[in-house]
């Protein structure tokens, strides 16, 4: 299997491409992993504005500037929530930090006080392709705008440096961190603004980036810790879409920003309707996603996400050529001219449904997918949440359909498992990786909550409006204590491995439930002890059994080569086994 998402290699020396890589650095979970014994530095929640910066924003005296600048350059009616804070807070010279979710607005935040005052805003951001598309839509409604970045020429780099220190100067140079660390040119550019009043602010996109509390921490980010002492008084505003407490208290130490304007939103997506549904097989899988686009989005744009090159060019086929639905691949492994074609064909309406691997989304951003569907699990809770933040951006209603199996739990884990990166690593991948099946598996709590929940962000159920699968079904909730099932499932399992015959889930299901198959009567396991002592469950209750032993630990899978060269997934003991001398 070509898996294309490898969300822990390092990035590029100079940005990133449109490589398969996740959009934008791995966020961050709410809690760093158990495996990583790191002391906590004390939590500095980011707290709301304080009363004079919430209060009459209206009456600032650039005001009527602000709000005719975003209608007559930006086109728009209104304020999204706080990014009239936030754009106060810059116009005020103070240093401000930016937590708001995927979609809701943040650029703006810095491209209009930018626009309103002179001199230059520096921009640093870490994705080449972001950059390009911002700095496009940018010079499209008149602003003026620069880019530096590894992939220009030295010429076409010049030329900006120069423009620079000209009386035509852009008021937004979006720049790769690689770039203003590496160039002496580009600091002594810097510097000249600096000296003659003309640095107006420094944005740093993507800001957990800087953070080793990052799981993606990256290098070139940390030497943008020294801006505040070479350029002390240029205000600062830091971005990011994902930041639990630490990484937001690291951010602003590392930038010695403490006393910015913080804002923040919720991460909650009201308008994303959650739902997990069962994976039967690959093909039950595609006859449901067509009839889920037949019925219900048949003129709509959405995107499918697959694990693998292979499977996306697989699915993408199957729905042309057995629905007849307007679908196209896209993956890293295309030429680029291909990826710039396909994208803009979708973005454009020409295709309507995308099937992608992770490489699929950076620097999206079309307001109207009205679907995301997970055609195979993604690699973190945190992935989720922004695989599925393209959906809806609009703010209309959009749906999240994630399709789970254990059998794709396993095949991830075993990739996990055979990586080559360090141990701990793998450890993080396979704690990131288990938040996202617990939340398949629960069918009980809030979809919302629980992904609210990842990112530290209280949740009450009540809001959801019934906007996630298990809101919705309203069968009433039972809790029962199968305790004394798994102590007979883990006796019979251990019998079963005497007879030297490896076992699988479905081996031990039938086993407990004293099946009578023709496999088990061969393989010689009806003669265990123990064999038929779970007859009173059902095949799903005990099915969920296992299923639930093995998200608790007590069980594990491990594959091995059968006959053909075929793999299958086998149960292994992980419990604890004593041991005493006598
Ligand atoms: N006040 C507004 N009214 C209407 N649309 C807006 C407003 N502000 C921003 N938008 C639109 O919202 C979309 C998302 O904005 P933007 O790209 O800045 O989001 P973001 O928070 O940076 O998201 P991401 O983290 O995904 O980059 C854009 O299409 C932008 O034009």
């Amino acid at each position: 299997m070509d898996a294309d998402e490898d969300y822990w290699d390092s990035f590029p020396s100079d940005g990133i491409d449109l490589t398969d890589e996740p959009d934008g650095p791995v966020p961050t979970p709410a809690t760093p992993p158990a495996t990583q014994p790191r002391p906590l530095p004390p939590i500095q929640a980011v707290s709301p504005p304080t009363p004079s910066e919430s209060a009459d924003l209206k009456t600032r005296p650039y005001y009527n500037q602000i709000l005719d600048t975003l209608k007559r350059v930006f086109g728009l009616p209104t304020f999204r929530p706080k990014q009239l804070d936030a754009i106060c807070a810059a116009m005020d010279g103070r240093d401000v930090f930016v937590l708001f979710p995927t979609g809701s607005g943040k650029s703006l935040t810095f491209q209009l006080p930018a626009v309103c005052q002179k001199g230059v805003t520096i921009v640093v951001s870490p994705l080449l392709s972001l950059m390009r598309d911002q700095v496009q839509a940018l010079q499209k409604i008149g602003v003026h705008c620069a880019l530096i970045n590894g992939d220009m020429k030295e010429s076409e780099r010049t030329k900006v440096k120069t423009q620079l220190r000209s009386r035509d100067k852009p008021n937004l140079l979006y720049v790769t961190p690689e770039q203003l660390q590496m160039s002496g040119y580009m600091q002594s550019t810097l510097q000249w603004l600096y000296e003659h009043g003309q640095l107006m602010r420094f944005v740093i996109d993507e800001a957990h980036c800087i953070s080793d509390w990052g799981r993606r921490f990256r290098d070139s980010y940390t030497h943008l810790t020294e801006l505040r002492k070479s350029y002390p008084k240029v205000p600062i505003s830091a971005l990011t879409a994902t930041a639990n407490a630490e990484v937001v208290h690291d951010i602003i130490s590392r930038l010695d920003i403490p006393n910015c304007v913080r804002l923040k939103l919720s991460f909650n997506r009201t308008n994303l309707d959650y739902e997990v549904r069962p994976k039967k097989s690959h093909k039950a899988c595609v006859d449901e996603i067509a009839a889920l686009i037949q019925t219900r989005f048949p003129t709509h744009t959405g995107i499918i996400y697959c694990h693998s090159r292979d499977k996306c060019e697989e699915v993408a086929k199957e729905l042309r050529e057995r629905y007849k639905l307007n679908a196209k691949h896209f993956h890293a492994g295309l030429a680029d001219c291909d990826k710039r074609r396909v994208q803009r064909e979708w973005s454009e309406g020409e295709v309507l449904i995308i099937v992608a691997t992770v490489a699929f989304g950076m620097g999206i951003d079309k307001a109207d997918v009205r679907y995301v569907i997970h055609h195979t699990l993604p690699a973190t809770l945190a992935n989720y949440y922004q695989e599925t933040g393209r959906a809806g951006r609009d703010g209309r209603p959009a749906h999240c359909v994630l399709f789970y199996s254990y059998g794709d739990v396993t095949s991830r884990l075993e990739m996990i498992r055979k990586d080559e990166k360090p141990e701990e690593e793998r450890r993080w991948m396979e704690e990131d990786f288990w938040s996202v099946v617990r939340y398949c598996s629960n069918d009980v709590r809030c979809r919302r909550q629980q992904v609210l929940d990842f990112f530290g962000e209280k949740f009450d159920p009540a809001l959801c409006r019934d906007l996630c699968d298990n809101c919705r079904d309203k069968t009433p909730v039972s809790s029962e204590d199968y305790t004394e099932d798994a102590i007979r499932a883990v006796a019979l399992f251990e019998n079963l491995s005497t007879t030297g015959t490896p076992i699988t889930k479905s081996h031990l299901v039938s086993a407990l439930r004293g099946s009578k198959l023709r496999t088990m009567v061969d393989k010689g396991f009806v003669n265990v002890d123990g064999y038929g002592s779970c007859k009173h469950l059902t095949q799903q209750l005990a099915e969920r059994l296992i299923d639930e032993m093995l998200f608790q630990g007590v069980l594990t899978t491990v594959q091995q080569k059968t006959y053909q060269d075929y793999t299958s997934s086998y149960l292994k003991a992980s419990y604890p086994r004593v041991r005493m001398k006598r």
